[in-house]
């Protein structure tokens, strides 16, 4: 075992004499030791009640004979660090999280772990530093929160909450209407009900093999959420008790690149968030992969968009998805579709996918629809490619509320406070492109998500007329002609630093294309004279995290000099 480096022989007596003041006696250093990395943390509504789940993983763990050992990861509430320089520090937390789980579980030798992860990039950090140990590793997620009703009985969710804002910005609903929303949003723990950026994630984890059947959908603190903590423990002890299944089931045996393919084509399917492909390419990276932002058009084109959930469609949520079959309906529904999905693929659970979702079944078509009545032939995301973008850039095409081609004209805001401020006072109007810069991984620095832009855009009841483009993200909730991770980013001399107010920019989300009307004369002479602008940082961390990070095209992840 790994561990016996740190448990056996007479040379590790100072390391047993540590154990036993923990508790361990002679028989447990014949045990597997497993790391159970939890995201535990009181201000996120998705977390404050994982220490209860990973008692009852650490209990189911003792009873089957292996040694569990707690640690815990930071973690950061996207929907509270919304809207203010506290979103700064949200992409950078993905890299601390990683690091620390690479951190204790190589430290002390650990032999497998269980990670409980619940919301957004809390789930990929912990997959990448899973991915730097490489032991055996099973994922199981805190679980979704139940969809919330307006007093009228109105489904909403955190996104509506958001949106609520411009609403009322605009002077569309009243003060106590506000109010129900802020109180009926989010009615129970979880993490937020719709397929935001956490669902999303929880959800491809099914789809990678790295979670069991339910992660996704089952909602937190139920008896079936209670039963599947239950089953990945024992699942994570069978493994690590047998030396042929330590070896067998190592995290990137699992999470090859047909998982990666499979995570996409399951996102998809089902309208995932935009920062999945952020997460994806940085896990993809991780893994050591060969796996590029410019395959996914191809998985793209391949796959139909056969399941919508808020935000696309305000009223459905993740526990309509896990009553209508769950996330393996979804692919079984997917195989029938050719390449769509790769059923060959071994999962942690000692079954290859197909024989996990074999017996799956859609049970509500109006929400799990069937191939042959799809949303659209096209998944839910798509990459573009243009003069405006030459790395890339982002749109949740199963967003979209208005017209799949726009042009329009630009509308130039440095940074997002510039632009929420000229968004409410009147700035913008319909057929304009909003360019929110400098919010790169570089530039903001740490790709902060704009979820107060789009949702007073949606909210101002200017989402089919207006367009917005960044080269920082959106949060999973965001919804219309919003177009992110543009690369290169303004603070590399990227080209959406160069656009100047009124001029044209072309969309065209059927091909692929973000492109500026300007000749490469004119764009020869804007560069000349170039020079982008650096923001002065008062944080030690995020300047750090500024000379390191690369552009979003290679998943924002840290420059490593191995
Ligand atoms: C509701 C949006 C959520 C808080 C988020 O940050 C995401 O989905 O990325
Ligand atoms: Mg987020």
């Amino acid at each position: 075992m790994r561990s016996d480096e740190v448990k056996k022989g007479y040379h590790r007596t100072p390391h047993r004499s540590l154990f036993r003041a923990t508790g361990l006696k002679d028989e447990d250093f014949e045990k597997p030791f497993i790391g159970v990395a939890n995201s535990f943390i009181e201000i996120i509504p998705g977390h404050f009640f994982l220490n209860k789940v990973a008692n009852i993983i650490k209990e189911e763990i003792r009873a089957n004979g292996c040694i569990p050992f707690e640690f815990n990861t930071i973690g950061i509430d996207d929907g509270i660090a919304m809207g203010h320089d506290g979103m700064l520090y949200s992409l950078p937390s993905r890299e601390l999280i990683a690091s620390s789980i690479e951190s204790v579980m190589n430290a002390h030798k650990l032999d497998a772990m269980i990670a409980i992860p619940n919301c957004d990039k809390i789930v990929p950090g912990m997959i990448m530093g899973a991915l730097r140990v490489n032991v055996p590793t099973i994922f199981v997620s805190g679980g979704p929160m139940a969809k919330g009703y307006k007093k009228d009985g109105t489904p909403i969710d955190l996104a509506s909450a958001f949106e609520a804002v411009g609403k009322h910005e605009a002077g569309v609903i009243s003060e106590e209407q506000l109010r129900d929303i802020e109180c009926n949003a989010c009615p129970s723990a979880g993490s937020c009900s719709g397929m935001f950026t956490a669902n999303s994630m929880n959800t491809l984890m099914e789809a990678m093999g790295i979670a069991l059947p339910g992660n996704g959908t089952i909602l937190a603190q139920t008896v079936e959420r209670e039963t599947l903590y239950r089953k990945a423990a024992r699942r994570i002890c069978e493994i690590a008790k047998e030396e042929t299944a330590r070896k067998k089931f190592t995290l990137k045996n699992i999470l090859n690149e047909n998982a990666v393919r499979n995570a996409f084509a399951v996102d998809m399917a089902m309208g995932g968030s935009s920062n999945t492909v952020l997460h994806m390419l940085a896990i993809a990276n991780e893994a050591g992969l060969d796996f590029q932002l410019k395959d996914i058009n191809a998985i793209s084109r391949n796959v139909s968009h056969i399941a919508k959930i808020s935000p696309s469609l305000t009223n459905v949520h993740m526990e309509d998805i896990n009553r209508a079959g769950g996330v393996s309906a979804v692919m079984k529904e997917m195989t029938k579709r050719s390449n769509n999905i790769l059923i060959d693929n071994l999962t942690i659970s000692g079954e290859n996918l197909l024989q996990l979702i074999v017996g799956a079944e859609i049970k509500d078509k109006n929400i799990i629809r069937t191939i042959d009545n799809p949303y659209s032939e096209v998944g839910g995301l798509a990459i573009l490619y243009g003069n405006l973008a030459e790395q890339g850039a982002v749109i949740k095409t199963a967003g979209l509320t208005g017209s799949r081609v726009f042009t329009g004209k630009a509308v130039c805001f440095n940074g997002q406070q510039e632009a929420v401020d000229g968004i409410i006072g009147g700035k913008v109007k319909e057929g304009d492109v909003v360019v929110i810069r400098y919010e790169g991984p570089k530039g903001g620095p740490g790709m902060q998500e704009m979820l107060t832009p789009t949702s007073l855009i949606m909210g101002m009841g200017l989402g089919s007329s207006v367009a917005l483009i960044t080269d920082g993200r959106f949060s999973g909730a965001t919804r219309g002609a919003s177009i992110g991770h543009v690369s290169p980013e303004a603070a590399e001399g990227g080209m959406i630093g160069l656009i100047e107010d009124g001029d044209e920019i072309h969309i065209d989300v059927d091909n692929y294309i973000l492109s500026v009307k300007l000749s490469d004369e004119e764009i020869g002479k804007r560069k000349a004279n170039f020079v982008p602008l650096k923001k002065k940082l008062q944080s030690r961390w995020l300047s750090q995290y500024r000379a390191l990070v690369t552009n979003a095209s290679n998943g924002a992840v840290l420059k490593t000099d191995l």
